[in-house]
């Protein structure tokens, strides 16, 4: 793409590029200090490798349409195919995977199938409080929100108990997984000194490998074995073909499916959760508000399905929190033909550009004079009808856009719900959010210390 009227930070060096002032751990939050004050789009550039980020309305409104754009599968996400090879996440949509497992799947996201995780959800949710019910100093939020999410992707989505309830430390799988997202997001760095760490680190990533597919070879062999009715995600990647042709997925891309699904389908929707925790106890009016909402539409009651909808607040702090911080932080769209960017920019048949959701999501053009606020109040229906419709993004955009997206909101009102209804929170007022990155965003060493509200004690009791 010819970069030539697109603006970059000032000090940009010859081989290096923009790298000084860059932490290769925090790309996000490195991208986000570059571009500050730079306009609606700019460029960053590393050993000769220039990438050219979008972040304001009407820009990113000409990326999303589908006529124009599709998912670009970025240097990041190519990386994971290490790892995942074709799963939906990684797959090119002219792969012709893509387009046989998103069918076979979908079913597994109907409001029909979303009736039948609630109660799945709940029982997940059961061994949270459990666990905080005997907490007795502060716990990790994200650590803890990681437990539940995990817990609930295994169970809804392949019937396993991954047992994080039960265990002090990480459950191997999600240590693998860590290691080999972080292996996967070093793997772009050109820098010398990141490729000698990692050349010494290949062995341990590929045993990191082994280790989640060996997991999921083994979930797949049990229910193989004890068959059974299940319409999970299993079940269906298993028996059904596609709804059209007949055609069903091979045992290779059955795993690829599986492991995208137990990654893609908890680490995101953890850090949502944590996010809203950590806004709602620095804000105790907006945390008041939301236990408002829970004790009048749910009391002391454990929810039935159609009691989390109902939560309407509840869901605008996620939404809020997923604004500041979507924990997805951003996708990657290609021109589907040569064609002109906002009337000024020239891209070329397959040239990319990122969306770098946390800032388009500040964009003051849409967001007002004070974007950083946290203000659930954002969400008001009438508020959202008067934004652009391409303004919110966390879960991506057009055909590739997230297939969990309503297991993600019922499962995170579910829990944060729940939360509220049971506890009261004592948080470090001196605790100052830390992001840390992987694929995803989380906050680090952010603690609660959850105390069974009085009226909670006496029911319980
Ligand atoms: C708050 C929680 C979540 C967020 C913020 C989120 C965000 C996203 C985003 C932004 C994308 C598009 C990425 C791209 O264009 O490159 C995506 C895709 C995807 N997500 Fe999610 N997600 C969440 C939860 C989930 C859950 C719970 C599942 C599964 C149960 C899931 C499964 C997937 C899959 C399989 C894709 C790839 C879809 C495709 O390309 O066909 N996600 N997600």
């Amino acid at each position: 793409m010819d970069t030539t009227a697109i603006p970059h930070r000032p000090g940009r060096l010859p081989v290096l590029g923009d790298l000084l002032g860059t932490n290769v751990r925090e790309p996000l939050q490195s991208t986000m200090r570059a571009g500050a004050g730079l306009g609606p789009i700019f460029t960053r550039k590393f050993f000769g490798l220039e990438i050219v980020f979008a972040s304001g309305i009407d820009l990113v409104t000409e990326l999303n349409d589908e006529s124009r754009f599709g998912k670009h599968v970025g240097l990041g996400v190519e990386r994971l195919r290490g790892v995942v090879g074709d799963g939906l996440f990684t797959a090119h949509t002219r792969e012709p995977n893509w387009r046989l497992a998103h069918d076979i799947l979908q079913p597994a996201f109907s409001a029909e199938a979303m009736r039948r995780y609630h109660s799945m959800m709940l029982e997940v949710a059961g061994e949270l409080t459990a666990a905080w019910d005997r907490a007795e100093g502060p716990v990790d939020v994200a650590a803890d929100m990681t437990r539940l999410t995990l817990e609930t992707i295994g169970l809804a989505g392949f019937g396993y108990r991954f047992g994080s309830f039960e265990r002090a430390e990480r459950h191997p799988f999600v240590t693998a997984m860590i290691r080999a997202l972080r292996f996967a997001q070093l793997d772009n760095v050109k820098l010398p000194f990141v490729r000698r760490a990692l050349a010494g680190s290949r062995a341990q990533n590929q045993a990191d490998i082994e280790t989640m597919t060996n997991l999921v070879d083994e979930v797949i062999e049990t229910r193989r074995r004890e068959g059974g009715e299940a319409r999970d995600l299993l079940g269906l990647m298993l028996t059904e073909g596609h709804p059209a042709t007949g055609e069903r997925l091979d045992p290779v891309n059955i795993r690829n499916q599986a492991i995208t699904f137990v990654v893609a389908g908890h680490e995101t929707t953890s850090g949502a959760l944590s996010f809203a925790l950590y806004y709602l106890t620095r804000h105790p009016e907006l945390l008041a508000k939301a236990r408002a909402e829970v004790d009048s539409v749910w009391g002391d009651r454990e929810p039935a399905f159609g009691d989390v909808a109902k939560l309407r607040y509840v869901r605008r702090v996620l939404d809020e929190a997923m604004r500041l911080w979507p924990t997805a932080p951003g996708y990657s769209r290609e021109a589907r033909e040569d064609l002109v960017l906002g009337g000024k920019y020239p891209m070329r048949k397959g040239d990319s550009i990122i969306v770098p959701l946390p800032m388009l999501h500040r964009d003051p053009t849409v967001w007002g004079p004070d974007p950083e606020k946290f203000d659930p109040d954002r969400f008001e229906p009438a508020a959202v009808r008067k934004r652009p419709a391409q303004a919110y993004k966390p879960f991506g955009t057009g055909e590739r856009a997230c297939i969990g997206r309503q297991f993600a909101l019922h499962e995170a009102v579910l829990a944060l719900g729940i939360m509220l209804q049971r506890y009261d929170f004592e948080a470090d007022p001196a605790y100052e959010l830390k992001i840390v990155e992987s694929l995803t965003l989380k906050p680090s060493g952010f603690t609660v210390r959850p105390r069974i509200r009085e009226r909670a004690a006496v029911l319980a009791s």
